[in-house]
């Protein structure tokens, strides 16, 4: 890309890089999707992806401590508000253990993140450092991804309801609210891209930011699929279907 997009085509290659890198396309999502995974393998995604769901909170946190104009601080401190709620038992993060509970996995094992892939590990601190170290454009741009999720969200709910018995919609509730709160991120943070990537670089800049988190988003589900589907090798202190959790 050599020449300046209008906001319209900077839009329509930010779908374009969606459409081609986006984690819907993982082997492994369809698999949850579609039913053919063992109620372990749907543990061990739940399990793993606690770490990402800990962390968005403290990335939306660094983004907001690099803001200076407090009309932008505001909109965007919903984020950690949608994720940490304002009390105990409220907030996304709170689901989402109701998710693992649900699963029979002790919250402090969860919360430990004993059991945690190394690669789930690395995969999402490189996500909070891209946001610490790089401009506050490419960390907003990083976010987009959100503009993805609703569609894999709903297929995601339909898809595990329909094939599971072991998962109930209560279980799910996290995705219920993700449903409004994605699209209302994800259209905030393309309208900023939009107005500020004014140049070939910052444009070229934008995209490779998103590029950059949907392979965030494609390792982890490797790193699952290699520990848990094929070859099924779990690297030492992961989680093992039927270990002992006691803490
Ligand atoms: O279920 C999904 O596939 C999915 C994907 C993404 C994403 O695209 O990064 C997010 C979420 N869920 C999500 O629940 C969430 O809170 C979230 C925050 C962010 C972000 O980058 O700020 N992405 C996502």
């Amino acid at each position: 890309m050599t020449t300046l997009l209008s906001p319209a085509a900077l839009e329509a290659a930010l779908r374009d890089i969606g459409h081609r890198r986006y984690h819907n396309l993982h082997p492994f999502h369809a698999a949850l999707h579609g039913g053919r995974l063992s109620r372990d393998q749907v543990r061990a995604w739940a399990l793993n992806r606690y770490f990402y769901q800990a962390m968005i909170p403290v990335k939306d946190a660094t983004i907001l401590a690099r803001m200076q104009d407090p009309a932008l601080r505001r909109i965007w401190r919903q984020r950690i508000v949608d994720h940490d709620g304002t009390g105990d038992g409220d907030g996304g993060l709170e689901r989402w253990l109701k998710l693992t509970d649900s699963l029979d996995f002790p919250r402090d094992y969860v919360v430990s993140t004993r059991g945690l892939l190394p690669v789930t590990r690395y995969a999402v601190q490189a996500y909070v450092e891209f946001v610490r170290e790089r401009s506050l454009l490419e960390a907003i741009a990083s976010s987009l991804t959100e503009m993805f999720a609703p569609t894999i969200i709903s297929e995601r709910l339909a898809g595990m309801l329909a094939n599971y018995d072991f998962i109930s919609p209560q279980a799910l509730g996290y995705f219920d609210k993700r449903l409004s709160q994605a699209p209302r991120d994800a259209d905030f943070a393309l309208d900023y891209v939009k107005q500020h990537a004014t140049s070939v670089a910052l444009q070229q800049s934008v995209l490779a930011a998103l590029a950059f988190k949907c392979d965030v988003l494609w390792a982890q589900l490797d790193g699952l699929h290699h520990a848990y589907v094929t070859p099924g090798l779990p690297p030492p202190g992961a989680w093992i279907p039927g270990m002992e959790l006691a803490s």
